[in-house]
């Protein structure tokens, strides 16, 4: 299903003179994603992952690519992209932009542990601290301002108590985002977007982070609200579970230890977290992008995770 462009190894066999990986050998289209059409490339000098853009265009992609290549030469565990022989790393496949990158071993872990959560918390305070010198600047693209530009494309669709407890949240979330603590919170490049599925794992093993494509620059804690919002729940019902908050928060904490400002906005954050999946949640629900041929993903998730963090204070920072 998520093949939109579809790609055969002839295709590819000239295509790919231009980069030092040698011959392609075979070729097999990915189904599970929902942005792009993706493929496992199997060249003479090992495993790959060819990537057809669908929406991100020629001049948003560098931000995204750069910064994958930036973390996996710093030694953090991420998809490394091939250059071809002009140094671009992103390449006309189909009239689209294309790129290639490393193969990360094992699999998504959809039932994690505290020691799965361990690593993804070191791995994110890794990151992190790789990420500050990275050169290029974008913002986070779903951060405050999207929020305001779809809480009223939404508004018409859902009921009066979603509507108030939306329209309170971004008024809750503006104070926060002007009030002092908040210009304290270190920030740089985040993933944004770290959820179990972007993650693999070889058994306890971590071997990477990948799907970088909601990466822009903020602060680092709401990163980390938005990796516990999905690591370290029950799925039914969005309690955190203790346990696994622990593991990653301590292990993040190891690597790059928290301020006391990001002690005093962890509450907020993780209300901040909730906010913006919730809200693309909804926009997603009712007002798809034309053609759009997936299942949206339950808004109802999100909606129950931010009014527990509102009920129920998190285990703090430290
Ligand atoms: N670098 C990679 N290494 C191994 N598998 C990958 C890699 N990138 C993507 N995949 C596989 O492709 C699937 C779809 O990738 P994803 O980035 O989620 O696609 P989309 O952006 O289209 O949603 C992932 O679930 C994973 O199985
Ligand atoms: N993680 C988001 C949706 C983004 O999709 P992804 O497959 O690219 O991570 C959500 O769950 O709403």
């Amino acid at each position: 299903m998520a093949v939109f462009t579809p790609v055969a190894l002839d295709d590819v066999a000239q295509w790919i003179t231009q980069f030092p990986l040698g011959k392609a050998l075979e070729l097999k289209g990915i189904s599970s994603g929902i942005e792009n059409s993706n493929f496992f490339l199997t060249t003479e000098r090992g495993e790959y992952v060819l990537t057809i853009f669908e929406n991100l265009s020629f001049e948003q992609l560098p931000f995204y690519l750069n910064l994958m290549r930036h973390l996996a030469e710093r030694g953090v565990l991420v998809p490394a992209p091939v250059a071809n022989d002009k140094g671009e790393l992103i390449v006309a496949l189909h009239g689209k932009p294309a790129s290639i990158v490393s193969k990360l071993e094992g699999r998504s872990q959809m039932d994690p542990q505290p020691v799965h959560c361990a690593a993804v918390g070191a791995m994110l305070a890794r990151m992190h601290l790789a990420g500050q010198d990275y050169a290029l600047q974008q913002p986070n693209l779903r951060g405050l301002a999207w929020w305001h530009a779809t809480t009223p494309a939404v508004l018409p669709f859902i009921p009066d108590e979603q509507a108030h407890l939306l329209r309170a949240e971004v008024h809750f979330q503006d104070a926060f985002a002007a009030c002092d603590i908040h210009k304290q919170l270190p920030a740089g490049p985040i993933h944004a977007d770290l959820f179990r599925n972007n993650v693999m794992f070889d058994g306890e093993r971590l071997t990477g982070f990948f799907d970088f494509y909601f990466a822009g620059c903020d602060t680092w804690l709401f990163d980390v609200a938005v990796t516990v919002n999905d690591w370290c729940i029950d799925v039914g019902t969005g309690v955190l579970d203790q346990a696994r908050v622990r593991a990653l928060l301590d292990a993040y904490h190891a690597v790059r230890p928290f301020t006391a400002a990001e002690h005093t906005a962890w509450q907020p954050m993780l209300r901040a977290g909730a906010l913006r999946f919730w809200l693309s949640r909804l926009y997603d629900f009712y007002c798809p992008r034309a053609a759009e041929m997936l299942t949206p993903h339950d808004p109802g998730h999100f909606e129950r995770i931010l009014r527990e963090r509102i009920a129920t204070p998190a285990p703090g920072l430290f």
